[in-house]
């Protein structure tokens, strides 16, 4: 895709056997990564740090500055830095793949930390409105002019509203990062769906993570005019199946795409698909037009940004 629309994608682990999370990626790793996505028509993404332990974070966040300082094509690839976790639910099933002993409650000066390390570059930041006590990261970080998004959480409905009262302003992976057995109505995702006039909706469309005919129905109820497409790739994600990393966890990759932590097949571990195969699947199994692709995978996240 070199003439078409770039593709912007707001939750990218690791690409091209490269872990954004891992604590030996070189420069040169860096640059491969990025110079891959280029290639695949991607024009920026926002590289995504998920739960470990603060001082492993700050490093990994270190490493991502460091790497954008030393080198063109990672500085004009990684355009920020989206930081998902360690301030998100701890309870299996909304814990996903996140290490849950490294999960915390949201505390200020922890993410002053982080963002420190980031040095400026922090675009997002995902955590669970309900272990945001006061909503003070929340109010925090919307001041500070970085969009809070709600995810790997269990929020009741006057939580998400009180969230959005303080500056919430998107929705991480609407359909994942909460356990297959939930209440029919009483849940996170007819909650967010419910305030979809608010937030900035992200789905993942491998369909792997959604089945495409539950996708289309999110996508109807919530406006492709207010949702986001993104991959949330691994390091896997170009690859084929295998072994590989996210962080310290093993994560194995099966010949469908399908992703789990070392052998626990309870719950996914982020995708393998690139922007130009979610395209394609939101082209030839949802049937969407070519402007509502554009509008999913390459306007809307800018706009989230405040890019367009
Ligand atoms: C990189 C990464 O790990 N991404 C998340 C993962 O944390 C989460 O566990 C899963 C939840 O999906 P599920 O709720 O459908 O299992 O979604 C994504 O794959």
């Amino acid at each position: 895709m070199i003439n078409g629309p770039q593709y912007f994608d707001l939750q990218v682990n690791g690409y091209d056997g490269v872990d954004f999370n891992s604590d030996d990626a070189s420069g040169r790793d860096y640059h491969r990564a990025c110079t891959r996505l280029a290639n695949d028509g991607v024009e920026g993404i926002l590289a995504t740090v998920i739960t470990d332990d603060i001082d492993a974070m700050v490093s990994r966040l270190r490493r991502i500055v460091r790497a954008r300082d030393e080198d063109e094509i990672v500085r004009k690839v990684i355009q920020g830095i989206h930081i998902e976790g360690p301030f998100i639910n701890e309870r299996t099933g909304y814990v996903g793949a996140h290490p849950a002993n490294s999960v915390r409650p949201a505390d200020t000066e922890v993410m002053l930390q982080l963002l420190e390390a980031a040095e400026g570059l922090t675009r997002i930041v995902t955590l669970a409105p309900e272990r945001d006590g006061g909503l003070k990261v929340t109010q925090r970080l919307s001041q500070e002019g970085v969009i809070v998004s709600a995810g790997h959480c269990e929020a009741p409905l006057d939580v998400l509203r009180a969230a959005v009262d303080s500056g919430l302003s998107m929705f991480t992976h609407v359909g994942n990062g909460c356990p297959k057995e939930i209440d029919r109505h009483d849940n996170v995702i007819q909650r967010v769906l419910s305030f979809a006039d608010h937030l900035w909706c992200c789905f993942i469309a491998d369909g792997v993570h959604i089945p495409f005919y539950a996708l289309g129905n999110y996508l109807q109820v919530a406006g492709v005019d207010r949702s986001i497409v993104v991959t949330d790739a691994i390091s896997a994600a170009g690859l084929g199946p295998g072994q590989y990393t996210i962080g310290g966890q093993q994560v194995d990759v099966d010949e469908y795409g399908v992703t789990s932590i070392a052998g626990d097949k309870s719950h996914l571990a982020g995708s393998v698909a690139t922007m130009t195969t979610s395209a394609d699947n939101l082209r030839n199994h949802l049937h969407l037009d070519e402007d509502s692709i554009c509008m999913l995978t390459s306007l809307n996240p800018q706009k989230a940004l405040s890019l367009t």
